[in-house]
């Protein structure tokens, strides 16, 4: 299937001299959830400007659509919603007044019903004759997203939308988005918040110092980066782990209580029967044993890390 997003060896310096991207290239298919993931400054609000034709790339093209960013702007433009990052509303404005105003800057002819159940879909329908400075923070990022779909695009952007919002407010934000994600349009948001991109992104893109390390699905990148730590409590204090169990990869804690093993998820043996086996053998007796799997967090920590060693 045609992606509805082709980005074609972008890259972008500004006029600084800053190399914001270097050479990224990505296909994002109709209907995703792509989340791109990176630290302050990697490139990934100059990434979406460029696709939303408000920064102008070095080099590369970009379609959507099908669609030239650049000769063909208006028909990419008018499949493309965005959320900025920073809230900017006319105070005095109705909500269902700046709704109806972007959707006219598209050149979108009226159509109250949609725009009914749009602010419906959002929780905004009873107020839509209210003033955006009467709003509480989370409404306003909601109208940003109604204004955004106003025209209803293909594909939303949603640049950290979930930055200094409460943990209720952010939950509900992920609601609309799986709600949008469900009426078929394509989602790309930046975040910060691993635990938002592990929670809905179906797949994910990791941005540092303007070049894309990888994008892969979500289930993948766990699977391929995760590890399990199992951790053994023993029943009594070691003051130092038995001779025979040395250069099994086992981590004595500090109180010498615990012992850590890491895991790959997929091996197909783990060892783990053995070694609870061998612990038998030098006569420990195990009280407890959990495990933990490695998160997004830690996956992305080591992989910004391995790059900038
Ligand atoms: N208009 C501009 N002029 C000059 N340099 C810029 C401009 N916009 C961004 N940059 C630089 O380009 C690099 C990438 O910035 P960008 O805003 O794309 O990163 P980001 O990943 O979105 O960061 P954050 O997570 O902090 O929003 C940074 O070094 C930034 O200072």
């Amino acid at each position: 299937m045609r992606p509805i997003i082709d980005i074609d060896h972008i890259s972008k310096r500004y006029g600084s001299g800053t190399a914001a991207l270097n050479d990224v290239s990505l296909q994002i298919a109709e209907g995703e959830i792509l989340a791109l993931l990176g630290p302050n400054g990697a490139g990934k609000t100059t990434l979406i400007s460029i696709i939303c034709g408000l920064v102008v790339p070095t080099e590369g093209t970009v379609r959507v659509g099908g669609h030239d960013i650049r000769s063909d702007w208006r028909a990419a433009r008018k499949l493309i919603g965005l959320v900025p990052q920073e809230i900017a509303l006319e105070p005095f404005e109705k909500v269902i007044d700046c709704v109806r105003f972007t959707r006219g800057l598209y050149g979108e002819p009226p159509d109250e019903p949609y725009l009914e159940s749009l602010l419906r879909s959002l929780a905004l329908w009873d107020k839509r004759d209210a003033k955006t400075r009467e709003l509480s923070g989370g409404m306003k990022r909601r109208v940003l997203i109604a204004k955004a779909l106003s025209h209803r695009p293909k594909v939303l952007f949603l640049d950290e939308p979930t930055a200094g919002v409460d943990v209720t407010l952010r939950r509900e934000m992920w609601s609309v988005v799986r709600e949008l994600r469900a009426q078929g349009v394509t989602i790309i948001l930046t975040t910060h918040y691993l635990e938002e991109a592990e929670d809905m992104a179906d797949r994910i893109g990791v941005i540092n110092r303007g070049a894309l390390l990888l994008v892969k699905p979500k289930d993948e990148l766990m699977g391929e980066f995760g590890k399990k730590r199992l951790t053994i409590a023993l029943d009594a204090p070691l003051a130092a782990l038995p001779a025979g169990l040395a250069g099994r990869g086992l981590v004595l804690s500090a109180d010498g209580r615990e012992l850590g093993y890491d895991y790959d998820t997929r091996a197909e043996r783990t060892g783990i029967a053995h070694l609870l086996a061998d612990l038998a053998g030098h006569g420990l007796a195990v009280r407890d044993v959990s495990t933990k799997e490695s998160s997004l967090e830690e996956i992305f920590m080591s992989l910004v890390e391995e790059e900038t060693a």
